[in-house]
């Protein structure tokens, strides 16, 4: 089993989804930005690399929302929970669009399947957090 590693992007209460590219099987939907940890990389080093490539910024990990979820057979995917400095602008060179959604907004695109289990999770600590 190979780690997929998302960053859930958290600024204020809004978190970060990005629509993806490629391949066509997984264009236009929607996801945590991130990618396959690599052999001898931790979970950590593979979110701030993947988000360095992504979309140009530098992260900090905070934690990890709780859980892990089968993609296919080959793949399981955590998110971890990611803040950037307050005046960072996520320029994304993978995906065609981003967008910073609030705890009631989460429904409002369409995400790759594995990611809908961790909604629950982060819509309670969007709607929670008092700051921003
Ligand atoms: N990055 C990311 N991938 C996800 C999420 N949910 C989900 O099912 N996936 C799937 C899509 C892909 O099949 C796989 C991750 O592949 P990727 O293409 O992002 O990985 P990568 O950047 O390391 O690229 P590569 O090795 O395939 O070139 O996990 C998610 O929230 N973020």
């Amino acid at each position: 089993m190979t780690a997929v590693v998302g960053a859930a992007i958290v600024r204020g209460r809004r978190v970060l989804a990005a629509r993806r590219t490629t391949p066509p099987e997984t264009a236009g939907r929607w996801e945590f930005p991130g990618g396959k940890v690599e052999a001898g990389e931790s979970p950590e080093a593979a979110v701030v690399r993947e988000i360095r490539e992504e979309l140009g910024c530098a992260v900090a990990v905070t934690g990890w929302l709780p859980g892990e979820v089968a993609i296919g057979e080959r793949h399981v995917l955590r998110v971890a929970l990611v803040s950037t400095a307050a005046d960072v602008d996520p320029d994304p060179v993978e995906h065609d669009e981003i967008r910073w959604l609030a705890a009631g907004e989460l429904e409002t695109v369409d995400w790759l399947e594995p990611d809908r289990p961790f909604l629950p999770h982060l819509r309670a600590l969007l709607a929670a957090d008092g700051r921003g």
